[in-house]
């Protein structure tokens, strides 16, 4: 890929942080025995940043993800988010709080494909009980680039241009944090570049907080810090690295 550098943003983070995890373990039981998948994670995720999570196969990455937003549970240890504790929330409060504070973007786009690029981007404001307003719908839409796909549906488009009908819809709700799980893992390099910028842009105009599973060293670059994974530990990280730089620490952990 040829993605050419970012910038990095001006906004001084709060002191507050967006999301700490503390002190996480995931075991999963099975009947072969428990894997550990996350053995004593914790971090905390300032305000306006961008992170990407990287690591070997299999060292946790989803997992920490799908615990810090709460779509699993963590064995022991403590997320909060935006100041509030997941832990013990009933799963309307979850649901509520995962619809108006958290964007997802996944690796598959997860679009409904019975609806229009327009109905799929207000699906989370109606989701709330809230009342889509047109202008916010097209708003979100110029600014991932797809004005002129207002009507089509998910398999009228590139993959490239779904990926940015589900960053759209991430960004109707002004979400506080954006997780994303390989965004541009079924990309070419172009829609890869736009699809990260986006996610960059959320972070440095809106200063909204983006934590990113990615195994793609371009793709970690757009982050200002590389936290790196390894057997369900975080082994280190590495900010403002250069995609060779980035991948040479994924090299030194494979070893
Ligand atoms: N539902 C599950 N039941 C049992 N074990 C699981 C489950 N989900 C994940 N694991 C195990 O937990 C560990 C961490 O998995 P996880 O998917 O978080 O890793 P990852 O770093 O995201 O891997 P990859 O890069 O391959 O996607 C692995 O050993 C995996 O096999």
């Amino acid at each position: 890929m040829t993605a050419t550098a970012p910038s990095y943003p001006s906004v001084v983070p709060d002191a507050a942080p967006a999301l700490v995890l503390d002190g996480i373990t995931k075991t999963y039981r099975s009947k072969a025995g428990g894997v550990d998948a996350l053995r004593g994670v914790t971090y905390h995720f300032p305000r306006g940043s961008f992170t990407a999570v990287m690591g070997p196969s299999g060292s946790g990455k989803s997992t920490l993800l799908q615990c810090a937003a709460g779509l699993d549970q963590p064995t022991t240890g403590v997320v909060v988010l935006g100041g509030v504790n997941l832990h013990g929330l009933s799963e309307v409060a979850l649901t509520k709080l995962r619809r108006e504070e958290m964007g997802f973007v996944f690796q598959a786009y997860n679009l409904l494909p019975s609806l229009t690029v327009y109905d799929n981007v207000a699906l989370p404001l109606r989701l709330t009980g809230k009342r889509p307003h047109r202008n916010d719908i097209l708003g979100v839409l110029e600014q991932v680039g797809l004005s002129d796909k207002v009507k089509r549906r998910p398999a009228e488009l590139s993959g490239g241009q779904q990926q940015r009908v589900a960053i759209a819809r991430a960004l109707i709700t002004k979400p506080s944090v954006f997780f994303a799980d390989e965004p541009t893992g079924a990309l070419d390099s172009n829609s890869s570049r736009q699809v990260l910028t986006l996610l960059r842009e959320a972070t440095d105009r809106a200063g909204q907080t983006v934590v990113m599973v990615t195994h793609d060293p371009v793709a970690a670059a757009y982050a200002e810090r590389v936290v790196f994974l390894s057997d369900g530990l975080i082994a280190g990280h590495l900010d403002r690295g250069t995609p060779g730089q980035i991948a040479a620490a994924m090299s030194d952990l494979e070893r």
